[in-house]
């Protein structure tokens, strides 16, 4: 690696004689920088003498370097950087080092106290950092390094004049920074935590002794480099970590509802939260930037207020990035397994992108007063008494991308009046850049909160649609994971509906149901798969009824119509027969038939034991019945792992590029197979073994031998594949 150097440089390090300062100048002075070596030579209250200075010196002339001591105090600055011009006739880095502590709880505070350490910390660096500032300038050179501490970003117990000072700092550096650019002047500064006379007593002894100025000073000495770019950073260092450190704005909010309202006392404190919610709050750079944001939330501000003066409205953002689309993607059942779900699943996939439910969230305003705002008086709606009824989505413009930040309006346009219920209607429009990018209606089915003589239909209402009277063109199913409730949470959705037995109970539920989007994620994947070539782009727009409760665990059947670019659907519960997802359509751009499919299309029944000795032979033959059928249909089918006759595991094999273990003739059409295993040999296969074989079989991997089904069907299926 390329030594970086300081030849033909001058530094001035402040208070160099020990610590810090002794460090930043041995080691600017062994990799050529000519060093003024400045020390007043007291101790740390800033009393007493010593010839510090001149022994740095010495060290460095001992390892060939040249340096020179300076004994002025930084109050007099200009004489500090005097001895650098005299001497060597130049002056290109000033690390701001020296200081003193007077440590007292701020009531026994002296002014002394106060001046003193206002003194050489902030008027010390002001002193000799002006006195530079004219060299700097005609060179178009300088580098500056202001020392800060955590004392002053956060504050500490006994150190108000201190941490004042430090701060004071950290903003001479920022306006340096500013005035300095133009003339590649670059002004930052250290927070440096490091053993040296000021903290000797201070840190505990082990850590004393672990925290060495020289593991700090690459760091300052780096960012006094003529190639150092970064302007105006605050950078943390110690025990040989770095971490940059700066301020941020949360988003803020309007403390009024219309422009023409008054602020109060009380309309802050209603705001309050909203204030200090630091998500997705960000480092404004440039002052210009606090004016330009305040001349356009003002625009924003009035832009919504009209739009509420039709609906109140409840303003929310929403940003999401790669992650948020893969956890999301694993909350709806994509698994790898299907090899047309990878691109939902990894994120340096080529065709990385979004399922198109994702975008369902953003209008979901789960913290929003919103919906019970908008109940009629004496009417409540809150987390225990909400059913998601029915979900809209459409989208405008180009498809999201895989990261973003949205800005969400959500209203009701409706309460209607079901008798014992009432339903919300509550529209959101997401915008990205200003651009409506998606829209969104949820009907939320407020139980046990109706008969206030309200409308029972609303024309605002975007309807569900019943499917064909014929059978379905198409059917896929998935099996529900026992955790999907838990899984699909980390997608925001806290319901504790979804995940608290107590709380399903007390709502009437068994246990923890799935939440009504989980489900819809789970078929409009199928409906994509079947009908739109997994395409999320090709989505225009998607309707559902939640109709009944779905139990993490359950099958979900997507039975599918296509009706030119319209896929009507409806999804069953396999164990119940319920119809869960009813009047449901997704609106294609594009019809593309038979993509990939997720999910079987085909189940098997028939019994067989892997434990009996027969087993590896009935197989093999199904293996030979079946696999030529298979390639030729290109069927995708559901093996069921039974426990006492209960099934327990499901999984599917794409038989485009597997085997298929069969056993009899197809019933009804349909290839029915059904392995029956011992609880010890499910609890292995639910280790989602299939593709390894399926990659063992097309002899890319072997089988790897932690998995008993593997270890068992490893042979067979060799042998199957030399069918
Ligand atoms: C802002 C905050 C956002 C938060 C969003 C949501 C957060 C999530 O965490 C919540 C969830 O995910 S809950 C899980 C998903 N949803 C469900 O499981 C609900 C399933 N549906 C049901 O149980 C019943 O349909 C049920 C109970 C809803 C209705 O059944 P019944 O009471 O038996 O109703 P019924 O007698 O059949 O019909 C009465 C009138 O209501 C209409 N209706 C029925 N089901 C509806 C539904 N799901 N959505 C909308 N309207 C529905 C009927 O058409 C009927 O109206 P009308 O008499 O005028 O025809």
């Amino acid at each position: 690696m390329e030594q970086l150097r300081f030849d033909g440089r001058v530094a001035v390090v402040t208070g160099a004689g020990g610590g810090l300062g002794k460090a930043y100048a041995l080691l600017l002075g062994s990799r050529g920088a000519k060093v003024v070596v400045n020390d007043l030579g007291s101790a740390r209250d800033g009393i007493g003498k010593s010839n510090f200075a001149d022994e740095v010196v010495k060290e460095i002339k001992a390892k060939g370097g040249e340096a020179v001591a300076d004994y002025n105090s930084v109050v007099e600055g200009e004489k500090i950087i005097k001895t650098a011009l005299d001497n060597y006739g130049r002056i290109d880095i000033l690390i701001n080092n020296a200081g003193i502590l007077r440590d007292r709880s701020f009531q026994k505070m002296s002014e002394q106290d106060w001046d003193l350490v206002h003194a050489v910390h902030l008027k010390g660096a002001y002193k000799t950092t002006q006195a530079a500032w004219d060299a700097f300038k005609k060179q178009k050179f300088g580098r500056v390094v202001m020392t800060s501490s955590n004392a002053g970003l956060i504050g500490n117990f006994g150190q108000a004049n201190y941490s004042a000072a430090k701060m004071g700092l950290v903003g001479l550096a920022s306006t340096l920074a500013i005035e300095g650019a133009k003339y590649n002047i670059k002004v930052n500064t250290i927070v440096p935590t490091a053993a040296s006379r000021l903290t000797e007593d201070i840190l505990p002894p082990d850590m004393f002794q672990a925290m060495k100025p020289e593991l700090i000073a690459p760091v300052v000495a780096y960012m006094v480099h003529e190639s150092f770019e970064d302007n105006g950073v605050i950078i943390d260092s110690t025990l040989g970590f770095a971490h940059k450190a700066h301020l941020v704005r949360s988003q803020g909010v309007p403390l009024r509802n219309k422009p023409a309202d008054p602020v109060t006392i009380e309309s802050v404190r209603e705001k309050w939260a909203e204030v200090v919610n630091m998500n997705g709050a960000r480092r404004i750079d440039k002052i210009t930037e606090v004016t330009m944001d305040l001349v356009q939330s003002l625009q924003d501000f009035e832009d919504r207020s009209k739009m509420d003066s039709v609906n109140p409205s409840y303003w929310s953002t929403y940003n999401y990035n790669s992650k948020d689309l893969v956890c999301y993607a694993l909350g709806v059942g994509a698994s790898v397994v299907n090899p047309s779900d990878l691109k939902f699943l990894y994120e340096s996939h080529e065709q990385f992108t979004a399922l198109p439910t994702f975008f369902i969230l953003p209008g979901m305003c789960m913290e929003s007063p919103v919906v019970g705002n908008a109940m009629p008086k004496g009417k409540y709606a809150d987390f225990t008494n909400i059913l998601h009824g029915e979900q809209y989505v459409e989208f405008f413009g180009d498809f999201p991308g895989t990261e973003g930040n949205f800005t969400t309006r959500n209203y009701v346009v409706d309460v209607l009046d079901k008798g014992s219920s009432a339903i919300a209607l509550v529209n959101s429009e997401v915008y990205q850049d200003k651009e409506l990018v998606v829209r969104t209606q949820q009907h939320i089915f407020v139980v046990g909160q109706g008969g206030f003589n309200g409308p029972r239909s609303s024309d605002k209402a975007v309807g569900v649609l019943p499917p064909p009277k014929r059978s379905p063109d198409a059917v896929l199913e998935q099996r529900t994971a026992e955790d999907q409730a838990a899984l699909y949470r980390l997608s925001g959705d806290l319901n504790p509906l979804h995940i608290d037995p107590n709380v399903a109970s007390a709502s009437g539920h068994p246990k923890p149901i799935l939440h009504g989007l989980a489900s819809l994620g789970f078929s409009v994947r199928h409906v994509i798969a079947k009908y739109a070539g997994s395409e999320s782009k090709n989505v225009k727009a998607i309707k559902a009824r939640f109709a009944k409760p779905v139990l993490p665990g359950q099958t979900l059947v997507t039975e599918m119509w296509l009706e030119g670019t319209r896929v009507h659907f409806q999804t069953k519960v396999k164990e119940t027969g319920n119809i869960v997802i009813a009047g449901a359509y997704v609106d294609l751009k594009t019809v593309v038939k038979d993509g990939a499919s997720p999910a079987p299309v085909q189940q098997s029944t028939s019994s067989l034991d892997l434990k009996s000795d027969s087993l590896f032979a009935k197989i093999q033959q199904g293996i030979k019945e079946n696999s030529d059928k298979a390639k030729s249909v290109g069927a995708v089918y559901l093996y069921n792992i039974t426990s006492n006759g209960k099934t327990v595991k499901q999984w599917t094999l794409d038989l485009k590029s597997a085997i298929s273990v069969y056993q009899g003739e197809p019933k009804n059409g349909k290839a029915d197979t059904t392995l029956t295993v011992s609880d010890d040999d499910m609890i292995e296969i639910a280790a989602g073994t299939l593709s390894p074989q399926v990659a063992y079989l097309k002899g890319k991997i072997k089988i790897s031998g932690n998995i008993m089904l593997a270890q068992k069907l490893g042979p067979l299926l060799k042998s199957g594949a030399k069918l």
